[in-house]
């Protein structure tokens, strides 16, 4: 089998545990990430998510294990791949457009200003920031425009990988909801790679090609991978009227609610540890979705 775009291969994380012992957080994790796929990561606190992320960032190295994108092993930060965080990290003393053609500007050093300006304003306007407001400071922004200039200037980049920290963290579920859809658009007019973390199952669902699943640390695994077999374009509002929603849905809770904890804490010893693939399609058994009743519509966290 060909390897992925994005091959992360045995990958561990130990810390000192502060007590003079040593905590494993993962151990020999192997998984992969396809080009062009939208791959969202879903656990419980602590069980390793961000360190995933710095890692795939090259902000850290691993303990062991090694990621390798196109073939070439990561290492230290890359223009290559481009991280949103929860927090914006928005250059505060510039505006939200030349917070944007900063960064393509260093990405593409030949272009003229004006085709730098043209490309920041085009994925500016993608998100709905067009006219005066560009010419704004994020201190002159709400919390959704600053995630909004963040969403456009990693795109605006186009870096080869791009991995978003929970970037709708600290938003109302209103905002969150339409910067979800944006986000969603942004995304499906490009080729862009795309790794997020997200405590939010139906934000994840929403966004997702796949979905993988970690075990509860310490010890944790990517237990699962699971496909979202919910055709695109996606709307929050029709995706739940899909046959599937539920029962990827229940599967989920399921996981994070019950075999997040019974599969903890399992050392791997030499083996790799690879997800379980888990394809759930009700629309080829009529009969059986029906055996599944629809659980009452909820708050969107788990
Ligand atoms: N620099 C460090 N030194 C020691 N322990 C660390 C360090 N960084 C992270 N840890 C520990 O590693 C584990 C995983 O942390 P990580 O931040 O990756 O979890 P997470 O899944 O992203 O959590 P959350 O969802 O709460 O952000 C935690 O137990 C954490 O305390």
């Amino acid at each position: 089998m060909p390897k992925p775009f994005l091959s992360i291969e045995r990958l561990t994380q130990q810390y000192p545990d502060g007590q003079g012992g040593t905590l494993t957080v993962f151990e020999n994790a192997s998984f992969g990430i396809e080009k062009g796929e939208f791959v969202c990561i879903l656990g419980h606190s602590g069980c390793g998510k961000s360190t995933i992320m710095n890692i795939l960032a090259g902000l850290a190295e691993p303990t062991s294990g090694v990621v390798k994108m196109d073939g070439f092993e990561v290492s230290g930060p890359s223009l290559d791949r481009g991280v949103v965080f929860q927090n914006y990290s928005l250059l505060p003393w510039l505006s939200a457009l030349k917070n944007v053609t900063f960064g393509i500007k260093a990405r593409y050093p030949d272009w003229s200003a004006d085709k730098v300006e043209a490309h920041a304003r085009d994925f500016l306007a993608k998100v709905g920031l067009e006219g005066d407001v560009v010419h704004r400071k994020p201190s002159q922004l709400s919390g959704g425009m600053r995630q909004r200039v963040s969403i456009a200037r990693a795109f605006a980049n186009q870096p080869k990988l791009l991995l978003l920290d929970e970037p709708f963290g600290a938003l109302d579920a209103l905002t969150r909801g339409t910067i979800q859809e944006e986000l969603l658009k942004i995304w499906s007019g490009t080729e862009q790679t795309v790794f997020m973390i997200t405590h939010d199952i139906d934000e994840a669902i929403l966004l997702a090609d796949r979905i993988l699943l970690m075990t509860n640390g310490p010890f944790a695994r990517v237990a699962e991978s699971v496909e979202i077999t919910i055709p695109r374009p996606r709307s929050r509002t029709e995706i739940v009227e899909h046959p599937n929603y539920y029962a990827i849905r229940n599967h989920l809770v399921q996981f994070l609610g019950q075999r997040s904890k019974e599969l903890a804490g399992q050392q791997s010893g030499d083996a790799e540890q690879s997800p379980d693939n888990v394809r759930i399609d009700m629309t080829s058994a009529e009969k059986v979705e029906e055996d599944i009743a629809p659980p009452p519509l909820r708050a969107v966290n788990d």
